[in-house]
């Protein structure tokens, strides 16, 4: 008899679930939009009940479409977007504020000050990470600082804080659990990457009381069950990861110095890096890509804020394009971009740069640049700012890397998967189930509750869809190349602190 795993992929703009069977195949997916709140420029929240409500939606949607009864579904995995903030009362289970976003800007000052304090290796050192807004510790310290009450309710123990996958399964278990795995906790920069431990040092720079943090558990184990109120009957879930550790799993990146790139709204490049951590010398974070059986693996990350997003700005902002499929014969209209290069750094750059005050930029112009070479150039943008990533990774871990897979909406786009494969002179693996963030959560769990044994089945289940094959002289590379980096120069410190 099939059974079946049940990931939920709570993303950025969307929450999903997705059925998979056990040979590892999608067989019903639910999704749900809900609400941005940009409250001020820069700032970007989301409402934690329309998190859950659209998660509860789409699971209930995908069972319901798929005629695959509860019964089968052996367990749930979760994945989720990173680093988005929610501080709650452990108690009511009520948000005292809104998620704050991953891509929210807000704390960019209170990261100057703490830069400037001197806190810079001590966070680097123990986090793996760079000081930046992105991450989930200068959040919780905004809410405690401007949420009346937060503080003292926090300091009496009744307030909590967790990401995505922590309000999940907190709803999941009627408030049982407050819980996170090593992957979202090494995104917080609160959690020491070395020890396996919340760190009192970075806690008390931020002023967070312990008692908020989450437990720490493995991303592939049972560590409870869905209460039987909600699908009637209770199911474990037996997974945990953030998004794109859960990505670097689905693609099967499970030995060091295999790597995958995904190209949604911004882009994660990952790379494998065993079990003791790189530190980066080139602008990238070291992160934790998972942990089973309490042993850690660990990833070497760029981060990319705007990448998937440039089409859409294209298409909604400068209406230049009406759907982002048709950027590809756009750009395979001309020849190259005559000249024109677009740095798309609209919320500041991330890896390698961590510039919060760069902004975008359109170079090269002439009489005769039309919409086709800015289409181009804005798909090139994606590919140039992820080869930025990768020399990066190349040099921080000593690995070649010859191929990368590769995943994400943006990169069904062919024309951009064959200039990524030849601005970066490496094959580009393009997989044919392309839900390898979800897939990843379903692997993790399946694997924890015995439909599969071991990495091995999971490998027979990646299948490739296409590889492209570098074909550009490395000379011409170079001359792009030179380019883009002259353009980076452009946009960067843009803003006048
Ligand atoms: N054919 C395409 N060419 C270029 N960009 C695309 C294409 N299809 C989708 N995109 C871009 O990819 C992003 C959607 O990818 P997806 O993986 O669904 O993102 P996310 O999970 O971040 O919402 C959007 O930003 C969209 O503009
Ligand atoms: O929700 P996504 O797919 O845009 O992923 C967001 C990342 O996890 C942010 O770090």
């Amino acid at each position: 008899m099939t059974k079946y795993i049940l990931a939920l992929d709570q993303g950025t703009t969307s929450s999903r679930a997705i059925l998979f069977n056990d040979a590892g195949l999608p067989v019903a997916t639910g999704q749900q939009e809900f609400r941005q709140i940009y409250p001020q420029p820069g700032w970007v929240e989301h409402d934690p009940e329309e998190i859950w409500q659209s998660q509860w939606q789409a699971i209930q949607s995908c069972i319901k479409s798929s005629g695959v009864s509860v019964d089968d579904i052996a367990a749930v995995g979760i994945t989720n977007q990173r680093e988005t903030t929610v501080v709650w009362n452990r108690r009511t289970g009520q948000a005292v504020y809104n998620a704050i976003v991953w891509q929210c800007r807000r704390t960019a000052g209170m990261c100057d000050r703490l830069r400037e304090a001197g806190h810079t290796d001590t966070v680097r050192t123990k986090t793996g990470l760079v000081i930046d807004a992105y991450f989930s510790g200068t959040k919780v310290a905004w809410i405690l600082d401007n949420v009346p009450g937060a503080r003292d309710l926090a300091e009496k123990g009744d307030l909590i804080f967790g990401t995505i996958d922590s309000w999940l399964i907190n709803k999941l278990t009627h408030q049982k659990l407050h819980v996170t795995d090593y992957s979202n906790a090494s995104r917080t920069m609160i959690y020491n990457i070395r020890d396996l431990n919340w760190d009192d040092e970075l806690l008390k720079m931020l002023n967070i009381p312990r008692s908020m943090c989450p437990t720490v558990v493995d991303s592939s184990g049972v560590l409870g069950e869905v209460d039987e109120s909600w699908l009637g009957r209770s199911i474990p879930i037996a997974g945990i990861a953030g998004d794109q550790q859960a990505a670097l799993f689905g693609q099967g990146c499970y030995t060091p110095g295999s790597a995958k790139n995904t190209y949604g709204t911004g882009s994660f490049l990952l790379m494998n890096t065993g079990s003791e951590p790189v530190a980066s010398e080139r602008g990238l974070v070291t992160t934790l890509a998972w942990g089973i059986d309490h042993k850690v693996t660990y990833a070497l990350e760029g981060s990319i804020f705007i990448t998937g997003a440039v089409v859409q700005w294209l298409r909604d902002e400068l209406q230049l394009i009406k759907t982002a499929e048709e950027t590809e014969s756009l750009a395979l209209s001309v020849s190259d971009t005559g000249g024109v290069y677009l740095v798309p750094a609209f919320v500041g750059l991330g890896a390698p740069w961590w510039d919060s005050y760069a902004r975008g930029t359109i170079v090269g112009l002439t009489r005769g640049s039309n919409r086709a070479h800015i289409a181009r150039a804005a798909l090139e943008s994606i590919a140039y700012q992820s080869r930025d990533v990768l020399e990066a990774m190349r040099s921080d871990s000593q690995q070649a890397v010859d191929v990368l897979r590769v995943d994400g909406g943006a990169i069904n786009n062919s024309f951009l998967a064959q200039f990524q494969a030849d601005i970066l002179g490496v094959r580009v693996e393009r997989p044919k189930v392309t839900e390898t963030t979800a897939m990843g959560a379903a692997f993790l769990s399946g694997l924890a509750v015995g439909v599969w044994e071991g990495f091995e089945p999971l490998t027979q289940v990646w299948q490739r869809d296409a590889l492209f094959y570098p074909s550009m002289t490395a000379s011409h590379r170079d001359e792009l190349v030179a380019g883009w980096n002259r353009a980076v120069g452009r946009s960067k410190s843009w803003i006048e602190q």
